[in-house]
C-alpha cells in the first residue's frame, strides 16, 4: 500500500494547502499532525498545538519531517555510540598497553615537562595553563630586557607580562602521536581522604595520575616514551646543579619529601680558591666512594656505605661553595637541610633521609648553629637549675620574680620548639633505617662546639679546614674575577678611555639625571680596565696588598665585586680599603667606610 496517501488522509488541511500553495509539491511523507496534536495535550503541552499548527503554515511543510529527522539522528548517534564504546572497550581491553603513573614521582614531572614543550599538544583544545617563573639561572637574551628612558638602565617591569604560561593537557583524555605511534593520555584527579597520619590534619586531598595507553599489547612504546622525557628531561643536568629542599610540612607528609628549589649553572671546581692539596683529598675521596664497586667492598666488610665531611672554617671562606662544586664535579643533586626549620621533626628527618636517591650529596648548613635539642638528663637539669635560681629570686623583688617566671616560660617554649635533638639527628644520618650511598656535608663555624659523637669517624670520614686567604689566594681571587672577561680583551686606548670618562648626552641628562663619568663609564661599559696580558701583575701587585690570612674569600671577592670592570681601580684602593676594615674589625663597627 502507499504509505504517502495512507498518510495524506491524516495531515491537516491547513498545512497540506499551505504546502501545496507554497511550494506546489506534495507533503512529505511524515508523522501524522494530529497524531502530534493527540500528543502534546497528553504531555501537557497542548497549548503548543496552535503554534505547531502555525509553524506548518509559515514554513510550507509539515514540522513533523524536523522531528522525524531529529529523531532519527538522534539514535543513530545514540546506536553508534554503543558500537563505539563497545568496540572501544573491546580494543582497550584486549588490544592497548597502560602505564600508571602517580602525580607524586618523578615520571610525572618529566613526562608533563615533556609534554608542555611539544608542540602537538599545546595544539590540543583542552589545556591547563601554568604560570612559569624563571629562575635568575635561566639565559636570557639582552634583546629581550627593555631599558629605561635613559637607555642605560635595564627595565624588568614588562618582565612578568613576557613570561609566557607553560601548556600542559588539562584534566581528561588526550591523544597524541610520537615517532608515528599513537598514545593515549587519561589525566585524572580525584579526592582521597587522607587521615592526617605523622601529625597532619585528617582531610580530603586531589591526587592525581596519569594513565598512558598505546596501541597493541606491548608497553614497549610507552617505556621508550618514558625513557625518552626522562633523557630531555635531564639532558641539561650535566652542566647544572639542581638543588633540592624538604617540601613544606604539609606536602612531606602527604607525598613528596623532596622539593627542587634550583637548578643552577654547575660551580666550576677552579672557582673555588682553597688550598690544592685539600680540594685534591676531597675530590680523591669521594671519586673513591662514588665508585660502582665501591658498594661490595663495604659490604663484603659489613661497613655501611656512608661518607660524611666536616668543613669548618670562618664564615666566608667557601664551605658552601666547595659543597656546590663538588656536587657539580660528580654531577650529582644537592639536598640542602636546615635544622633550624620549625616545622621540621625527628620523624620527618629520618624520612627526608631515607627517601635520599641513590646517590647524592646532603648539606647540612651550620650544624653549630642548628640548635639541635640538648638530651633529655641535661634539659631536666637545667630546667631544675633554672627553677632553683628562681626560687633564689623570689626572695629579692615580686616584680623580678615575674619577670623571671616570663622567662622560664619563654625559655620552655623554646626548648619545645627546638624539634631536633641530637639522637635523633644521628639516628636519621646513619640509624639502621636510614639511606646508604649519600655523601653528607656538615658546615660550621665553630667546630668545638660540636658534640664528639657527631664527628666520630664513621659519622666523619674527613674534615677540611677552610682559613682566611693567604696572598697567594687573594691572587688567585682577584684572577679570577677578571679572567672570565677575557672573550673581550683590549687594550685601553685613548678614545675609549676619553669615551667611558665622558657621559653620553642622554635624555636623561637633559632632564637633570646626569650621571657621573664613573659611574656612566662602569654601567655602560662591558670591558676592563686593563688588557688581559697585564692580569697577572696586576693581580700580584693587588695581592701584596692584602694581608696574609686576615680577610676571608667572600670579603675580598665583595671588594673586587664593587670594581667588577675595573680591576686597576681595585689595585690603587685596595691599601685604603684593607685600613679601613681592619680599623672596622678593631671598633667591632658594623659600618664600613671603605666599600
Ligand atoms: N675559597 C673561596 N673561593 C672562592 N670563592 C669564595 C671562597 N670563599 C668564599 N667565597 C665566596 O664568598 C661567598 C660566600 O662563600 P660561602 O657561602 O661558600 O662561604 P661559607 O664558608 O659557606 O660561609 P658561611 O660559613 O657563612 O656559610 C660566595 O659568593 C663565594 O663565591
Amino acid at each position: 500500500m502507499d504509505i504517502s496517501s495512507l498518510l495524506r488522509g491524516f495531515i491537516p488541511e491547513t498545512v497540506d494547502n499551505a504546502t501545496a500553495a507554497a511550494n506546489n509539491v506534495s507533503v512529505p511523507h511524515s508523522m501524522p499532525a494530529n497524531v502530534v496534536e493527540t500528543i502534546l495535550p497528553l504531555i501537557g503541552m497542548k497549548g503548543f498545538a496552535p503554534m505547531y499548527r502555525f509553524i506548518g503554515s509559515w514554513l510550507g511543510w509539515d514540522p513533523t519531517s524536523l522531528l522525524t529527522i531529529v529523531g532519527v539522528i538522534w539514535a543513530t548517534n545514540k546506536v553508534i555510540r554503543q558500537i563505539y564504546s563497545f568496540l572501544y572497550g573491546l580494543v582497550t581491553e584486549y588490544m592497548m598497553s597502560k602505564v600508571h603513573i602517580s602525580s607524586t614521582d618523578d615520571i610525572y614531572i618529566h613526562l608533563m615537562v615533556w609534554l608542555s614543550r611539544q608542540p602537538r599538544m599545546v595544539n590540543s583544545r583542552a589545556l591547563m595553563a601554568e604560570t612559569v617563573s624563571k629562575t635568575a639561572w635561566e639565559d636570557e637574551d639582552e634583546s629581550t630586557v627593555a631599558r629605561d628612558r635613559s637607555g642605560l638602565y635595564l627595565n624588568f617591569s614588562n618582565q612578568e607580562a613576557r613570561a609566557r604560561p607553560q601548556y600542559i593537557p588539562a584534566i581528561g583524555v588526550h591523544s597524541f602521536w610520537w615517532k608515528g605511534q599513537y598514545f593515549r593520555l587519561h589525566r585524572k584527579k580525584e579526592s582521597i581522604f587522607d587521615d592526617g597520619g605523622n601529625g597532619g590534619f585528617a582531610a580530603f586531598k586531589d591526587k592525581e595520575d596519569l594513565v598512558i595507553s598505546c596501541l597493541w599489547r606491548s608497553p614497549k612504546p610507552i617505556k621508550q616514551l618514558l625513557a625518552h622525557a626522562k633523557e630531555q628531561y635531564y639532558s641539561d643536568h650535566q652542566a647544572r646543579t639542581t638543588v633540592k629542599r624538604p617540601c613544606p610540612a604539609y606536602v612531606r607528609r602527604a607525598r613528596n619529601n623532596w622539593l627542587q628549589v634550583a637548578n643552577r649553572p654547575v660551580r666550576d671546581m677552579k672557582t673555588v680558591v682553597l688550598d690544592q692539596q685539600q680540594k685534591l683529598q676531597v675530590l680523591a675521596d669521594m671519586n673513591e666512594y662514588l665508585h660502582p664497586d665501591t658498594p661490595r667492598w663495604y659490604a663484603n666488610r659489613g661497613i655501611p656505605l656512608r661518607r660524611g665531611y666536616l668543613f669548618h672554617g670562618p664564615p666566608g671562606t667557601g664551605k658552601t661553595s666547595l659543597s656546590f662544586a663538588l656536587a657539580g664535579v660528580f654531577g650529582l643533586d644537592i639536598h640542602v637541610i636546615s635544622l633550624l626549620e620549625p616545622t621540621l621533626t625527628e620523624e620527618d628527618l629520618s624520612g627526608l633521609f631515607s627517601t635520599l636517591p641513590r646517590r647524592c650529596v646532603v648539606l647540612l648548613e651550620d650544624i653549630d648553629t642548628a640548635g639541635l635539642r640538648r638530651p633529655l638528663e641535661e634539659l631536666r637539669a637545667s630546667k631544675r637549675s633554672a627553677k632553683q635560681e628562681d626560687k633564689e629570686e623570689s626572695h629579692k623583688t615580686v616584680n623580678n620574680d615575674i619577670k623571671e617566671l616570663a622567662k622560664v616560660l619563654k625559655k620552655d617554649s623554646e626548648d619545645q620548639k627546638k624539634g631536633i635533638s641530637l639522637s635523633g639527628l644521628l639516628n636519621a644520618i646513619d640509624g639502621v633505617a636510614s639511606h646508604e650511598g649519600r655523601v653528607l656535608i656538615m658546615t660550621t663555624n665553630v667546630p668545638e662546639e660540636l658534640d664528639e659523637a657527631l664527628i666520630r669517624p664513621g659519622r666523619v670520614d674527613l674534615q677540611v679546614e677552610f682559613t682566611y686567604a693567604t696572598r697567594e689566594q687573594a691572587k688567585e681571587l682577584f684572577i679570577r674575577m677578571y679572567e672570565g672577561d677575557q672573550g673581550r680583551p683590549r687594550h685601553m686606548d685613548s678614545r675609549s678611555a676619553a669615551k667611558d670618562e665622558l657621559p653620553r648626552s642622554s635624555p636623561s641628562s637633559t632632564k637633570g639625571h646626569a650621571l657621573s663619568p664613573e659611574t656612566s663609564s662602569a654601567v655602560r661599559s662591558g670591558e676592563l680596565d686593563i688588557s688581559i696580558d697585564e692580569l697577572p701583575e696586576i693581580a700580584r701587585q693587588f695581592s701584596e696588598k692584602i694581608p696574609d690570612g686576615e680577610f676571608s674569600p667572600a670579603e675580598i671577592q665583595g671588594y673586587l665585586l664593587k670594581r667588577k670592570k675595573h680591576p686597576r681601580r681595585a689595585v690603587e684602593e685596595a691599601e685604603k680599603w684593607v685600613a679601613a676594615v681592619i680599623e672596622q674589625k678593631i671598633n667591632r663597627t658594623k659600618i664600613s667606610q671603605v666599600q
